[in-house]
């Protein structure tokens, strides 16, 4: 296990006894794949720094930041993963995170930290509650509400299946799919431009497109995408904690946009987060490869509501998502 600076503070996701059955247990274990070279070690970004909180105070903390995206606005995963992580400082060793439920309530300013205050709403015999508020300039930016449970084993057992698709090592990063785009000499500049800006961002997530069409295309689509996702660097088995506050990092950075798939004539010009909600059903690796299947069922109102679903490899579901995000569009160009 790495040292993470979070060693020792109580809660992690509820090893909950599903996560013992594999229903595709013969999968194999993903073999070292080559990295692509970044100005840092990614890895220790996400676990040394961003998920490593000061502590002010008696449940009070502070975040920095690593990755903003190009609105100039906090990267919503940042901050609902840091306020996962101060939320769970307050628990016991025996309670594991099994829900949290957000609202993105202002834009997170990139130029100063963010404090994290965390209210110690109700501890229970089998559920405790935190209540947790992101604030910058003495105003909330985040709301979060997460929820803690003992480990209780139960009859009451199902998930869905995993979808059928090819395998992480079979597919290409998006880093390799921009790089053959930008190859093509017929590329739109502003394509161009935009895609060096994507190359240049030191995200620490990487991701193989199932559908690497989706990504490169501008056809109409079924709200639906599928992709292969991790976080860089090696963190290990045995702290779920941290794995939990990855896992949310994670699930907000190529979400939302599934709601654009069925309107390829239109481009965001203004999106956001407006909330986000995760369910953890079991025990998993942040650092390994896990299908990440979003759909989005409904669009409207300059609204969208996306769903996903974190598959681990050997077929267990993981963990379960949902957002709605402000979407306003303009016609594309392109
Ligand atoms: C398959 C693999 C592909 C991989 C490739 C991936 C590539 C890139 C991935 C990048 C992924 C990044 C994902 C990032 C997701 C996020 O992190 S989102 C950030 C988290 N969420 C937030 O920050 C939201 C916080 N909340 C808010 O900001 C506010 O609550 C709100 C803006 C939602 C509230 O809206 P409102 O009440 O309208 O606020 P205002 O401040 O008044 O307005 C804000 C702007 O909207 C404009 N506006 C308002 N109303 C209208 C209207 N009726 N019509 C048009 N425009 C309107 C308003 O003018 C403001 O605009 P400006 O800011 O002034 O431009």
């Amino acid at each position: 296990m790495v040292e993470t600076g979070m060693k020792g503070v109580g809660g992690s996701v509820c090893p909950s006894p599903v996560g013992n059955k594999s229903p595709n247990s013969g999968a194999e274990k993903s073999p070292e794949e080559p990295k692509v070279q970044f100005k840092q070690d990614l890895k220790s970004v996400l676990v040394t720094s961003v998920l490593n909180l000061e502590e002010l105070d008696v449940d009070l903390y502070r975040g920095t930041h690593h990755w903003v995206p190009r609105t100039q606005r906090l990267f919503g995963g940042q901050i609902v993963g840091q306020a996962l992580v101060a939320a769970a400082k307050s628990v016991n060793d025996n309670l594991y995170a099994h829900s949290l439920h957000c609202y993105f309530v202002r834009a997170g300013d990139p130029k100063v930290p963010v404090l994290y205050q965390v209210e110690r709403t109700r501890n229970g015999r089998s559920f405790t509650v935190r209540s947790v508020k992101a604030i910058q300039h003495g105003q909330p930016i985040l709301i979060c509400q997460a929820s803690f449970q003992m480990i209780q084993p139960s009859p009451l057992e199902h998930q869905f299946t995993m979808p059928v698709v090819p395998q992480p090592e079979d597919l290409s990063t998006v880093e390799e799919l921009i790089r053959i785009h930008l190859s093509k000499p017929d590329l739109a500049e502003k394509l161009r431009q935009g895609l060096n800006k994507l190359l240049a961002n030191e995200v620490p997530i990487e991701i193989k497109p199932v559908q690497p069409k989706l990504f490169s295309n501008f056809f109409k689509a079924v709200p639906k995408k599928l992709f292969w996702v991790r976080a860089r660097g090696y963190i290990g088995e045995g702290n779920m904690k941290l794995h939990c506050c990855v896992a949310a990092y994670v699930s907000d950075y190529a979400f939302l946009d599934t709601a654009l798939l069925p309107s390829p004539k239109y481009r965001a010009q203004f999106s956001a987060s407006l909330d986000h909600a995760m369910w953890f059903h079991t025990t998993f690796r942040s650092d390994e490869w896990m299908l990440y299947e979003c759909e989005s069922p409904w669009a409207g109102g300059c609204r969208g509501l996306v769903q996903g679903r974190l598959w681990r490899r050997d077929g267990v579901l993981a963990v379960s998502c949902s957002q709605e995000g402000v979407l306003r569009v303009k016609l594309s160009k392109l």
